[in-house]
Formats: C-alpha cells, structure tokens, sequence
C-alpha cells in the first residue's frame, strides 16, 4: 500500500486506505506497508486507523534511516518498522552526498533505536541491485546480528534480469542466510518474473502491491505473483484468490487507475477467448488454453464471437442461444459475423447472431428452424 500509494497523483483518503487494508487483510495478505509515519500527523492518525481495522495482519511502516521516523513510526502504533537505507553508491553519494560508512553508522543507530522501542524490524537495501553485492552482504551480516528480522533487496528502478538474479541472490543468502524479502520494479516490464526469480533463489517475502500500483511503471503485482508461485513453483498460497478481482477494483476506484482490460488475473478481459482455434480447443477442454480455472480467481470463461472466430465457436453460440442452422450456413455466418465484428469492433450479440441465422436461411431460400 505505501509503494502503491507513491505513483504520481494518487493519494487515498483515511477512509480507502483503512478499506484497502481490510480487504487485503480479509484476503490473506500476512504483512502490508500501510505508510509512511514521517510524512506527518495525518499519516500517522490514519496508520493508527490501519492498525485498529486490520484483524490478522501485521502492519507495518516505512522509514527513512532516520531517528525522527522511528518516532513516528512509534507514534503510529504499529508492531513493525522497515527502515531504508540506500545501497548504491549512486544513491549515496550523488543522491545524498554521503558514503558508505555513513549509511552503516546511520542504519545501525536508527535499527537499535527502533529494536530498544519494541519494534519488529526489517532493513531495506534501496537500489540493491544497482550496488556493490560485498557492501550488501557485509552490512546485512552486521544487521543480522543487531536483531533485523529481514532484509528486503529492492530493484528500485527495475532492473534486475530474472537469470542472472538468482545467481546473484543465491549468493547474497549463501553469505546472509534468513529471510530476505525481493521488492522488484516493472521498469522493463519484469517485476513478476524478477519476484518468481528471487523466490526460486530462496528468498521468503515478496514485496506487490494491487495490481502493480506504484511508481513509475508500478510494482510486481500481488495477484500475478501469487498465481505464478501456485501454478509455476507449486508453492502453497495461503491467500484468498477469488478476492483478488474486486481488490484490484477497489484500489482502481481509490487511486483512479483504471485496471486494464488485459491485466493478467485481475483485467476484464483475461478469460475471454475469440479465435477459432482456441474456442474449439477450451470447448473440449479449457487447460487447452487456460493455465489455470478462472473460477480460482472468482472470474469466469467467456467466448466471445468476432473477426477470428470459427465455425465451432459459431456453433457453439448459436447452440446456447437455441437457434437452429444447418451446418452448410456456418460457413456464411461466420463471413458474417467476421464482417460484423471489423465494422462495429464489438463483441456480437444473441439477436444480431439470430438476425445473420436468418439472412443466410432466407439467402438459401429458407427459414431458420428456432429463433
Ligand atoms: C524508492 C522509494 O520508494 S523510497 C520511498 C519514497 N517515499 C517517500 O518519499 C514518501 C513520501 N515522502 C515525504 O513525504 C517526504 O519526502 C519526507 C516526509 C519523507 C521527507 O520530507 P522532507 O524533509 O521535506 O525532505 P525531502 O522530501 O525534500 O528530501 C528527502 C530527505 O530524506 C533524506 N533521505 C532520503 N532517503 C533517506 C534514507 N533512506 N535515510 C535517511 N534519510 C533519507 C534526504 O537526505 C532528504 O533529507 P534532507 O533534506 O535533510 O537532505
Ligand atoms: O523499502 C525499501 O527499502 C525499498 C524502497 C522502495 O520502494 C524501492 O526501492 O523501490
């Protein structure tokens, strides 16, 4: 939700992001990133709204390595705090005109400070996968020993490439065993395939957000990650799936994004089929052309008529709507529907397939037995 929250012009209210949470918490989300304390007293009122709504989940708040944040990150009442520190040296020197040794110091106070207040916490590596892997591994050893329940290794402007990733993560948790969370930006369009990478390495957190929600090009999405880990790696998912749908709507009305018809899992359009082919083969059988049941992700199969559909998805429709032809007039209908379909653009209906039945029944000087 806090990386969710940072694409450009969008900003929920107290009221959708308490909703958020709860939806995402009812759907099994184990740990969500509610927001950041530092931004102020709204932001914190409204986190302590978060924690008070969520009943499983754990709620957690992002901070700068900055003892200011870990105050407010108190201040919110929440039961953990990720603290970031960059990892660059781009970060570091041309971001922040610092160095290394600064960022060890700063993130060393700033993760005892929090720890001594009680709080679970995790660091972030920002632009870990444009930094030094010996800097990564030599400050997350320290960390590790300071009581830091998790790294999360950020690909903060996208690109990592999901081969040499997972040589490179492997690496990373040979040196610093325990749990590691992969954060992946979709700057190439990769962030899924990055997350799965990491996880295959052996990382046990994924960082998403709905619908890939975020800066720039946005996040790995939750509900393409958990399908990919399910149906891919064949990891158990302990989510609820069917809620993934009307989550991604949610947060599309929240953050006035809509979600693109084509979205994998959550866009309208995913499960439809039109091209002859394909309709003929999901009509014997739908893991012809489906990787998995849309009904797991509480969607349903639709075939649709147009420009590349066939005589068996003709059929087929004419069948469910009960009306009659012969198949000597599949042929012509299916010029007539393909007609239709580059003329209009639109999906055909029940009355205007029934109207081209006739047509092509008259043509042959006869009626259409139904219909
Ligand atoms: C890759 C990511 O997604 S990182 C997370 C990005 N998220 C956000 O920025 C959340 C929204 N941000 C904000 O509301 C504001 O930037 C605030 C409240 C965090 C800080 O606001 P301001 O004090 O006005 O600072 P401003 O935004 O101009 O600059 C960022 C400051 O954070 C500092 N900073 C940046 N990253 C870190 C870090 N990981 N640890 C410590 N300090 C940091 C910068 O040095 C700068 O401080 P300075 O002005 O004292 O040099
Ligand atoms: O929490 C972190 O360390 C990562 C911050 C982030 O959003 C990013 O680097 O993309």
């Amino acid at each position: 939700m806090r990386d969710g929250e940072q694409t450009p012009g969008v900003a929920f209210t107290a009221k959708e992001k308490i909703a958020i949470a709860v939806a995402l918490d009812a759907a099994g989300v184990h740990q969500i990133e509610a927001g950041v304390p530092a931004m102020g007293p709204v932001e914190v009122d409204v986190l302590r709204r978060v924690v008070a709504a969520v009943e499983r989940a754990s709620v957690v708040a992002w901070c700068r390595a900055d003892r200011r944040d870990v105050d407010a990150a108190v201040a919110s009442g929440v039961d953990a705090a990720h603290l970031t520190i960059p990892a660059s040296d781009l970060h570091l020197r041309t971001k922040l005109g610092k160095d290394r040794a600064w960022a060890r110091a700063r993130i060393r106070d700033c993760v005892l400070d929090a720890t001594d207040r009680g709080l679970r916490v995790s660091v972030g590596f920002e632009d870990a996968s444009r930094a030094d892997d010996g800097f990564v591994i030599d400050l997350a050893g320290e960390l590790r020993r300071l009581g830091v329940t998790r790294f999360r290794w950020a690909d903060t402007v996208g690109v990592a490439n999901p081969i040499t990733l997972h040589t490179r993560l492997r690496a990373l948790l040979d040196a610093v065993p325990g749990p590691w969370e992969i954060h992946a930006h979709d700057d190439f369009g990769l962030a899924t395939a990055n997350t799965i990478a990491a996880v295959q390495a052996g990382f046990t957190w994924v960082s998403t957000t709905v619908a890939g929600l975020g800066e720039r090009a946005g996040n790995a999405p939750t509900e393409e990650v958990a399908m990919a880990l399910r149906h891919l790696l064949g990891l158990p998912v302990d989510l609820d799936t069917a809620a993934f749908r009307p989550l991604a709507r949610l947060v599309a009305g929240a953050s006035r994004r809509p979600v693109p018809a084509g979205k994998a899992v959550v866009g309208d359009a995913v499960f439809d089929h039109e091209s002859g082919i394909h309709v003929h083969g999901v009509l014997r059988a739908p893991a012809t052309y489906e990787p998995f049941d849309p009904a797991e992700v509480g969607a349903r199969r639709r075939l649709v008529l147009g420009k590349h559909s066939g005589r068996a998805a003709v059929r087929h429709a004419m069948d469910r709507h009960g009306i009659d032809a012969p198949d000597e007039d599949l042929e012509p209908i299916v010029g007539l529907v393909r007609a239709h379909a580059t003329v209009y653009k639109q999906p055909l209906s029940s009355d205007q397939l029934r109207a081209m039945a006739r047509r092509v029944a008259s043509r042959r000087g006869a009626r259409p037995r139904r219909g």
